[in-house]
């Protein structure tokens, strides 16, 4: 079966696709009575006893789906979102994602490491050197307010790394953080804590928090793509015109303009049905003549 051609009027809904917040997620829907089976390697999954769709995605991109309305809940790491958010808050403030409500599981912390015995007592230490991490844009914007703060700017907090040339060098890591410094290649790391075992076997100590991570629900702040056709076709049942309504696309994504005939005798009625469907400005013209 075509899967994508059967979301029309569904909630679409990412799941995280393996990781450690997949167990967890699974168990949350299971608990919610929501039914579905995944045929193997598809990502998509409808589900049997309500009008969702679930999305498999890896956690880290499932800020994207849903800050461009393309789905439109999520379950992802807090950390995910908020590295989401730095990486575009230049074209979109606050990343497009509402957060729904914390999940309480999946608890982490986005930390800077540093080697146990080296030279590097403060994060301000390392204003000037190498980073690894996985977490590019969360930890250009940290350093950027460190360095503010030490180039004397009276509101260091306002500082991110899209406002300041950084002296820090960041070097995109996706895995194996931790060897990052003893193989030469970063002088510190910023990555997750959760026991604090990874660190500790590869001789690091954290000396700041970035960012403190739990499993959150999230949704779009844009209407999805579905949610939109949905509501168009359920507008066009309310006012079909005389053949079909006309559908104009309008430069705000997600949104068309629909013009159609109504009665004149039924206009106010139509009009509080169309609200209802979640149309607005809804404008009355007057047609002069048709045949
Ligand atoms: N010990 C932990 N290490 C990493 N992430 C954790 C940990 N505990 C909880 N998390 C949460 O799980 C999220 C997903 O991380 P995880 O590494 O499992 O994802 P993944 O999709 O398998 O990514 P990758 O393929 O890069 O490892 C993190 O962003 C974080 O919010
Ligand atoms: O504090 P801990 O409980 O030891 O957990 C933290 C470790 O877990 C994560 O790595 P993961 O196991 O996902 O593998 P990765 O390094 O390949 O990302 C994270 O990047 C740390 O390395």
């Amino acid at each position: 079966m075509d899967l994508v051609n059967h979301l029309e009027g569904r909630l679409l809904f990412a799941v995280p696709k393996k990781g450690r917040l997949n167990a967890a997620a699974l168990n949350l829907l299971e608990g919610a009575d929501i039914q579905f089976r995944r045929e193997n390697r598809l990502d998509i999954a409808l589900v049997k006893n309500l009008p969702i769709a679930l999305i498999f995605l890896p956690a880290a991109d499932i800020p994207t789906f849903v800050g461009q309305g393309r789905v439109d809940l999520g379950i992802t790491g807090w950390d995910q979102v908020q590295e989401h958010e730095s990486a575009v808050r230049a074209t979109t403030p606050g990343g497009g994602c509402d957060m729904v409500m914390d999940l309480g599981f999946g608890g982490c912390k986005l930390q800077v490491q540093v080697p146990e015995k080296g030279r590097f007592a403060a994060t301000r230490d390392l204003i000037g050197t190498t980073i690894g991490t996985s977490f590019v844009h969360l930890a250009a914007d940290h350093f950027a307010k460190l360095e503010a703060a030490a180039d004397g700017d009276p509101n260091p907090e306002s500082a991110t790394a899209n406002t300041r040339q950084l002296r820090t060098k960041l070097i995109e890591l996706s895995g194996s953080v931790e060897a990052a410094c003893a193989l030469g290649v970063a002088e510190g790391i910023v990555d997750l804590v959760e026991s604090g075992e990874t660190m500790r076997a590869a001789g690091l100590k954290a000396i700041d928090t970035v960012v403190e991570s739990t499993a959150v629900l999230i949704k779009s702040n844009k209407p999805s793509k579905t949610e939109m056709r949905s509501s168009l076709s359920d507008a066009a049942k309310i006012t079909p015109g005389k053949r079909a309504p006309t559908v104009t696309s309008l430069d705000e994504d997600g949104w068309v303009a629909v013009s159609s005939m109504v009665e004149k005798k039924k206009i106010a009625l139509v009009m509080d049905d169309l609200a209802k469907v979640g149309a607005s400005d809804i404008l009355v013209l007057d047609l002069h003549n048709t045949r």
